[in-house]
């Protein structure tokens, strides 16, 4: 896949510059764990002088070589980002020579929008939402420019960097666009997050900046759910499911009530040019869905009638 030339038009990545030496990294907590492995606060302080710098730094889980070679491209894919909406590649840090590698990004104080949400409702109002997503969507615009999928965009993989500003935080299932193409294909679905899948990934496997769209528009039900637990998508999603078991499998129940246009219902005191929004990223059809920069002017447009509005 790296020899696709799609990579090649990136140029060559910082990669092999930016070396963390394993002895000056400090483990301090545990940031986050995932079926990826986990993300740790270290210090890397080679002066020993605890005038170090907090880092993040993201550990495989030891297992097949697979997913090594997964995390090689992971790493190379952070490595060639360079947005203020995507959280920032330092570097790699090789241990048990070289066997195992480690990626160390910037530390985003704030942690996941999940729990940021949960835990800061009272400060987030309406355009502060807006300008999250006008950010997350920002990002995206820039991923898409580099013909990088996403294929995992969801509120659990974006960081908040200050009370202002979020991130997109974790690049684990991202996959470049083949130049002869306009879709990734996948052959080993492996963990599906299929609750964020457009109907096409879901039934062909079939990943596109379309894909990423209505992926985005999940983020956008979350984001206006606060990241509240009883409005996740995958619960109200098993909710629907729940009431009409004809078909073996869950993903198959999921493209079946997506075909017969059940959607996610509008979060509470949703504003309706919001939840317009997301039904338009939720089009079956993926060329009737809108592009990231449509999508961003949308948002800007709603920021505006948000502060006239604010004014009174
Ligand atoms: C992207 C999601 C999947 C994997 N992942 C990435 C990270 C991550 N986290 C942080 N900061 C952070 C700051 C505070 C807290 C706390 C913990 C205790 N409870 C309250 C919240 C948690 C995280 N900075 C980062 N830079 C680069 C990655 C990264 C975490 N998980």
């Amino acid at each position: 896949d790296t020899e696709n030339p799609a990579w090649r038009a990136l140029g060559p990545s910082q990669q092999e510059q930016a070396g963390f030496e394993e002895r000056h990294l400090r483990y301090i907590s545990l940031l986050g764990k995932g079926n990826f492995g986990s993300v740790e606060l270290c210090c890397y302080d080679p002066l020993g002088d605890n005038t170090g710098e907090l880092v993040a730094v993201k550990k495989l889980q030891p297992s097949k070589q697979s997913s090594m070679d997964d995390f090689k491209k992971e790493v190379k894919t952070l490595s060639v980002l360079h947005s203020e909406y995507i959280v920032k590649y330092k570097g790699v840090c090789y241990s048990m020579g070289r066997l195992s590698m480690s990626l160390v990004m910037e530390y985003l104080p704030y942690g996941s929008l999940i729990g940021y949400l949960e835990n800061n409702r009272h400060k987030v109002n309406t355009r502060r939402m807006l300008l999250f997503a006008s950010q997350i969507c920002k990002g995206m615009e820039y991923l898409q420019s580099l013909r990088f999928v996403h294929r995992d965009l969801a509120a659990r993989n974006i960081l908040v960097a200050s009370e202002s500003l979020v991130k997109i935080g974790d690049f684990g299932l991202t996959k470049i666009i083949p130049c002869n193409k306009e879709y990734y294909r996948v052959t080993q679905p492996g963990e599906s997050p299929i609750f964020w899948y457009a109907p096409e990934s879901i039934t062909e496997s079939r990943f596109s900046h379309e894909s990423d769209v209505w992926s985005f528009g999940v983020v956008l039900h979350e984001l206006f759910s606060y990241c509240d637990i009883n409005s996740n998508p995958k619960r109200l999603f098993m909710q629907e499911i729940g009431h009409n078991m004809q078909t073996p499998s869950i993903s198959l129940h999921l493209a079946n009530i997506l075909k017969n246009n059940w959607r996610l219902p509008a979060p509470p005191d949703c504003p309706p040019k919001v939840y317009g929004m997301m039904k338009e990223c939720w089009q079956y059809n993926f060329t009737e869905r809108p592009c990231f920069s449509l999508l961003g002017n949308q948002i800007e447009v709603i920021m505006q009638d948000e502060r006239d509005n604010f004014k009174g």
